[in-house]
């Protein structure tokens, strides 16, 4: 029988990874790879809680060089968050699951907005909880709201969901050269600037003391072995 070493946790999927190789928007047959991923999970009884990114769609930075204001940008980021939500929800029912998005900016016609309680509840409940729209505020990033939603959930550990499976010496899409880390300390992590987690979300978690596993969620099983507490990816702890 498998066992889970975790109870509740908080997923962060990264906006790039549901383009797969695709150059822009989502790719559905990676979306779908990506909701059994989370099925497997779900049906061991893991409470799971995602947050979505939005860099497959829009992301702030890039567009103040071409004229955006820096604020305009990033509620058009997070705006570009609420549509992964979206296609993610539809593609979670298909597979049979209980999505519910609360989203951090208020568009009622089209989610809920975040209300701790009520989330907190549906985890409870078995329903998969999405976060979008980020902290709701400009000047921050969706990896500092997993750390932030994750910590009001009260989850056992933060899982980031990226295209590279783990966190390197440098970025290994770009240098060849670099090694991965099995483990590292939050300290270690932020004094070596290894960019695959912006720094603010890194010092949330260190203070919070909640540990995160950075891995790849385009290897089949990945997900399941870290919930089942198989040396996957890179762990972060205090
Ligand atoms: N030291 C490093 N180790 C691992 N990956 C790194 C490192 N430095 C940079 N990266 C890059 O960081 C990326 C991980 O960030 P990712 O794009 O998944 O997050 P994000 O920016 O939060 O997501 P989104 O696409 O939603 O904006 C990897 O694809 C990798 O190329
Ligand atoms: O709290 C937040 C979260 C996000 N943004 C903006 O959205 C884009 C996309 O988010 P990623 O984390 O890069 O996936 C981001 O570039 C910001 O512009 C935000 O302003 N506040």
């Amino acid at each position: 029988m498998t066992t889970a070493v975790y109870k509740r946790i908080l997923l962060k999927l990264s906006g790039e990874a549901l383009m797969g190789e695709d150059k822009y928007g989502i790719n559905h047959a990676v979306m779908r790879r990506i909701v059994s991923e989370i099925e497997e999970i779900s049906n061991l009884g893991i409470e799971i809680a995602i947050v979505v990114g939005g860099g497959n769609i829009f992301r702030g930075m890039k567009s103040v060089n071409d004229g955006l204001e820096r604020v305009t940008a990033d509620y058009m980021g997070m705006l570009a968050t609420v549509m992964n939500a979206l296609a993610l929800q539809d593609a979670m029912k298909l597979a049979g699951l209980v999505p519910r998005i609360q989203s951090a900016l208020r568009i009622e016609q089209v989610v809920e907005p975040y209300i701790r309680g009520r989330a907190m509840r549906y985890l409870k409940d078995g329903k998969v909880v999405i976060f979008a729209a980020g902290t709701g505020n400009p000047f921050f990033t969706t990896d500092t709201a997993a750390a932030l939603r994750g910590m009001e959930m009260n989850v056992d550990i933060l899982l980031k969901a990226t295209k590279v499976d783990g966190i390197y010496t440098s970025d290994p899409k770009i240098d060849p050269e670099a090694t991965r880390f099995h483990k590292l300390t939050f300290d270690e992590a932020i004094a070596k600037n290894l960019q695959v987690m912006d720094a603010t979300a890194l010092t949330l978690c260190r203070d919070q003391k909640l540990p995160l596993n950075v891995f790849s969620i385009f290897k089949a099983g990945a997900l399941k072995r870290i919930i089942t507490g198989e040396d996957e990816g890179t762990l972060v702890t205090v």
